[in-house]
C-alpha cells in the first residue's frame, strides 16, 4: 500500500476505526496525523497505533495530501473555516465522513473547490465490517477516488453512487441500517423470553442467528427471498411466524422507516450547509 501523509481531523469513533483499519491493512502509523483536543483520546491513538497526534488542527495538516474530516456535523463550518488558510496552501484530496455535510457547504467553509469526496460509513466499521456509501465531486480524479476507496476499504465494503442526492438514501439504508437489524434483535430476544427461555440464552441464540442469516446471505448466490424460502417448510413454524410479520405489512413499514430517515438526512444536509 502506498503511505501518502492522511490528516485525521478528530480522532473519535469512527476515525479510530479508520486508523485501526489501515494500520490493520500495513499502512505506516507515522504517516497517519490526527488532531483532537481531547488529550485522553489522544494519548490512547498515539499508545495503541503509533499514529501521530496533535492538539492543534493545522498542525495535524503538515506534509498531508489527504484530509479526513471526522468531526460531529455541527462543528464542520467551525472547524473547516480555523483550517482553511493550511488547507487552501495544501490542496489536499478532502474526505469527510460527516453525516448530512454536503460537499458544496465544505468546499464553501474551506474557501476553494477542492476535490472533495463524501463517504456515509456505519458504525460495523468499528469491527472492520462497514458498509460504506461513496460520492466524489467533479473535482475528484481517477487517482482521487483510488486513494479515498483505499481507506474507506480498510474497514469494510465500498459502494459509489452516482449522485450526491443517494447518500441520503444511503445513509437511510445503511447509515442508519445497523439500529434496525439491533431493534430486530431486541424484538426476537424479548419474544424468546415470552415463551420461556433465559435471558442469556435467548441473546445468544439471536444474536448467532443474525450472525448466521447474515453469513449465508454474504456467502450463496441465492437472493435472501430465496433464503427465507429455504427455511419456510410448507405447513411448518416458520410459515406461521411470517404470515404474522408478512400481515402486519412489513415491507411498507421498513420503506416508510427508511423514508423517514431519508427525508431527516435531507432536513439536516439543507440545515448544515446553511451555516456559516
Ligand atoms: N456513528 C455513526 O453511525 C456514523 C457517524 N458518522 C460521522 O462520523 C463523524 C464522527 O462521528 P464519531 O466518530 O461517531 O464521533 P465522536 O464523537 O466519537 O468523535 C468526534 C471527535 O471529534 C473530536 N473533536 C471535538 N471538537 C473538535 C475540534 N474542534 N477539532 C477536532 N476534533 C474535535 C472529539 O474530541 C471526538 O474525539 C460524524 O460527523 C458523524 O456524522 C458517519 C456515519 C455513521
Ligand atoms: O443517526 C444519525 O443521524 C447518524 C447518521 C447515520 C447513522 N447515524
Amino acid at each position: 500500500m502506498t503511505t501518502t501523509r492522511i490528516a485525521f481531523i478528530g480522532g473519535g469513533n469512527m476515525a479510530t476505526s479508520l486508523i485501526a483499519g489501515l494500520v490493520a491493512d500495513g499502512y505506516a502509523p507515522d504517516a497517519l496525523q490526527v488532531a483532537d483536543p481531547s488529550a485522553d483520546r489522544r494519548r490512547m491513538l498515539q499508545t495503541r497505533y503509533g499514529v501521530r497526534v496533535f492538539a492543534d488542527n493545522r498542525d495535524a495538516l503538515a506534509e498531508t495530501d489527504t484530509l479526513v474530516l471526522c468531526v460531529k456535523p455541527q462543528l464542520a463550518a467551525q472547524v473547516c473555516a480555523e483550517i482553511a488558510d493550511a488547507v487552501t496552501a495544501r490542496a489536499p484530496l478532502v474526505l469527510s465522513i460527516m453525516a448530512g455535510v454536503p460537499e458544496q457547504a465544505i468546499q464553501r467553509w474551506l474557501g476553494g473547490t477542492l476535490p472533495v469526496v463524501r463517504a456515509m460509513p456505519n458504525t460495523p466499521a468499528m469491527v472492520q465490517t462497514g458498509a460504506i456509501g461513496l460520492h466524489a465531486s467533479a473535482e475528484v480524479g481517477e487517482e482521487g477516488r483510488n486513494r479515498a476507496e483505499t481507506i474507506l476499504r480498510a474497514v469494510g465494503l465500498t459502494r459509489w453512487v452516482e449522485t450526491e442526492a443517494q447518500i441520503d438514501a444511503v445513509t437511510a439504508l445503511s447509515g442508519s441500517g445497523p439500529a434496525y437489524f439491533f431493534l430486530f434483535m431486541e424484538a426476537l430476544e424479548e419474544a424468546g423470553i415470552a415463551l420461556g427461555l433465559d435471558a442469556d440464552t435467548a441473546r445468544l441464540l439471536t444474536i448467532q442467528t443474525a450472525l448466521g442469516a447474515a453469513k449465508m446471505a454474504v456467502e450463496s448466490e441465492d437472493t435472501p427471498g430465496q433464503l427465507r424460502e429455504r427455511v419456510t417448510s410448507p405447513g411448518g413454524t416458520t410459515e406461521r411466524a411470517l404470515e404474522h410479520l408478512l400481515k402486519a405489512d412489513l415491507h411498507a413499514l421498513m420503506k416508510r422507516a427508511a423514508r423517514a430517515a431519508h427525508d431527516r438526512a435531507v432536513d439536516l444536509s439543507r440545515s448544515l450547509s446553511e451555516q456559516a
